[in-house]
């Protein structure tokens, strides 16, 4: 499985890369959006620093035609590295791009999938990866459980490369399912991971273990403290 986080806030990016184990980093327009970073560049420069090269940063383009596209798409790669995804939506025009930058040796992540079709033809081109949006498609009285089976199933038989990544989780229950259906990557706003991780029955269990092991030794008795040697 590969963890990604759905960020480029760099407080948090650094703060998870030492919790979780960080596969990368996806962004789109509207997260970027939440940061305003002044110089999309630096910043994006800055993600990739704390990352590292051995973790993945998805970038998405936002030209609106096929030379916009991919004329972001190089800029991206002169701007940051040649070793990032290239986020596309997966529309008309996004697979023409699609299909271009497969040709160039481009690492790309095929975004903005709502159905098995788009998700049959993002295989077909050869994409990394591609992103099913899960809690969009709910949203849309979309079974996000069969979209992903469905798509899991497609590689599996094409014998393809590409993983699903999946996306657009509202709860931790999405990504359990997911990750059930098929996905080998999926993606996460931190506040699931907090969600996840800070809640009432984790912090009672612990809670419980201290007051029972302090009233065998003591308040701040810990087992590095208790060593005789
Ligand atoms: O890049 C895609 C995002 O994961 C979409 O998430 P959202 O539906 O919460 O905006």
């Amino acid at each position: 499985m590969e963890l990604l986080l759905d960020t480029v806030n760099l407080d948090t990016i650094k703060k998870y890369a030492d919790v979780i184990s960080l596969a990368g980093v996806t962004s789109n327009p509207s997260i970027v959006k939440k940061e305003r970073p002044i110089d999309f560049y630096k910043h994006m420069r800055e993600v990739r620093q704390i990352i590292g090269k051995e973790r993945t940063l998805h970038v998405q383009v936002v030209g609106q035609t096929a030379e916009a596209m991919l004329a972001d798409a190089h800029m991206i790669l002169e701007e940051l590295d040649d070793q990032v995804y290239i986020k596309v939506p997966t529309d008309m025009t996004g697979l023409a791009v699609i299909k271009q930058l497969k040709k160039e040796g481009i690492h790309v992540t095929a975004t903005a999938i709502y159905s098995e079709f788009q998700g049959y033809l993002a295989i077909a081109a050869g994409v990394d990866y591609l992103a099913p949006y899960y809690n969009r498609m709910i949203n849309m009285n979309i079974d996000s459980d069969l979209v992903i089976k469905h798509l899991a199933n497609q590689i599996q038989r094409e014998q393809s490369t590409t993983k699903i990544l999946a996306a657009s989780f509202h709860t931790v229950q999405q990504i359990n399912a997911s990750l059930v259906m098929g996905a080998q990557a999926v993606t996460l706003g931190p506040d699931l991971l907090e969600t996840a991780l800070n809640s009432p029955a984790i912090s009672a269990a612990v809670a419980g273990f201290k007051a029972d092991w302090e009233s065998l030794y003591g308040a701040n008795a810990t087992l590095a403290s208790l060593s005789v040697k």
